[in-house]
């Protein structure tokens, strides 16, 4: 068993890495980046902060790590309240917000060593082990004597990863770990963070693509001008969705009124198309009731929102679902 599971086992029923009430930050007058945010990160979960550029996701990082002081509200980080206990939390924390400076013409391994002698709490002699154990976590031992310049973008984002994780963490905090990333780096980075979580290590990252919440996350908060909109875990919002029908025909007012008349909600019309949400109606009696009304039913299907349209609902906007 690994340190971050073993600690997992031993925590309070309901206890969360991350936890925050009311957290506001105000940069000056007029604006409120952060306002009122209550957030609660699961331990063990890989925890999608999501949201538009600019919504206060980075700024609600700074205020986790003390980076920036908040104007109102509280946080705690790993069960410490933080600031005031960051000293016994962030330890325990790896970070990625502004990535590492690392030096173009060191190799990877030299980079590591650098950092990890910045870090005057760690034993000096056990260095070696350290980096190794670091760059072996992110998959860079081949490429550990190659300078720094010459790895791709994938590489360069694992060595950051690399030099957080130098300490043991019981969690990762990760602000848009594969922006600007190609397809490949972003591919490894999101493989890395997969293996980290199962290794045990709490993950909380924040992004603006709603494609990678899907393809790496267990938990979303839907972050919007500042405002927390919802946080659950991903299996619980897609079951929140509440399905809808949708009738391909000719006559769509004509459908649009069986759907009526069987009580279904917010019926619409659509070139080509009626829809409306399902409710409790059965599909089955449906298409008869439309058939018997002389409808000319051209495709019906019963359609479950995906995360897009929940999201979309949710703020009002659309979301990048790109990469
Ligand atoms: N130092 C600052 N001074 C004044 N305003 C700021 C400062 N930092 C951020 N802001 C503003 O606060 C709001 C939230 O910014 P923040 O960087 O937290 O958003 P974000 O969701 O992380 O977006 P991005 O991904 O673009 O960083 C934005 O309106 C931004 O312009």
């Amino acid at each position: 068993m690994t340190k971050a599971t073993s600690v997992a086992a031993a925590r309070e029923p309901g206890s969360r890495a991350v936890r925050t009430r009311g957290l506001s930050k105000s940069y000056g007058k007029g604006v409120l980046a952060v306002d009122g945010l209550d957030l609660d990160v699961p331990y063990g979960a890989v925890f999608g902060f999501l949201g538009p550029n600019g919504c206060g996701k980075t700024t609600t990082i700074r205020m986790l790590l003390g980076l920036i002081a908040a104007t109102d509200g509280t946080a705690e980080v790993l069960g410490e309240p933080v600031p005031e206990r960051s000293a016994v939390a962030l330890p325990r924390v790896g970070a990625l917000v502004e990535g590492p400076a690392f030096h173009p013409y060191l190799s990877g391994a030299d980079n590591l060593r650098r950092l990890d002698a910045v870090d005057r709490t760690t034993d000096p002699a056990t260095a070696e082990e350290r980096v190794s154990a670091a760059l072996d976590r992110v998959g860079l031992v081949a490429a550990a004597r190659k300078r720094y310049r010459q790895y791709s973008l994938g590489m360069k984002q694992r060595l950051a990863i690399a030099g957080a994780l130098l300490r043991p963490r019981e969690l990762l905090i990760l602000d848009e770990p594969t922006n600007g990333l190609d397809p490949q780096g972003t591919r490894e980075v999101r493989s890395l963070i997969a293996q980290l979580a199962a290794d045990g290590v709490t993950v909380m990252l924040s992004t603006h693509l709603l494609s990678e919440v899907e393809q790496v996350c267990s938990h979303v908060a839907v972050m919007h001008k500042g405002k927390l909109i919802t946080q659950s875990s991903l299996a619980d919002l897609r079951a929140s969705a509440v399905p809808g029908v949708r009738v391909e025909t000719a006559s769509p007012e004509a459908a649009a009124e069986v759907l009526r008349e069987e009580g279904l909600a917010d019926v619409a019309v659509a070139p080509g198309a009626a829809t409306a949400l399902l409710g409790g109606a059965e599909p089955e009696k449906l298409v008869d009731a439309l058939v018997r009304a002389g409808v000319p039913v051209r495709g019906f299907a019963v359609v479950r929102p995906d995360l897009e349209d929940l999201f979309v609902s949710l703020t009002g906007e659309g979301f990048d679902v790109s990469g």
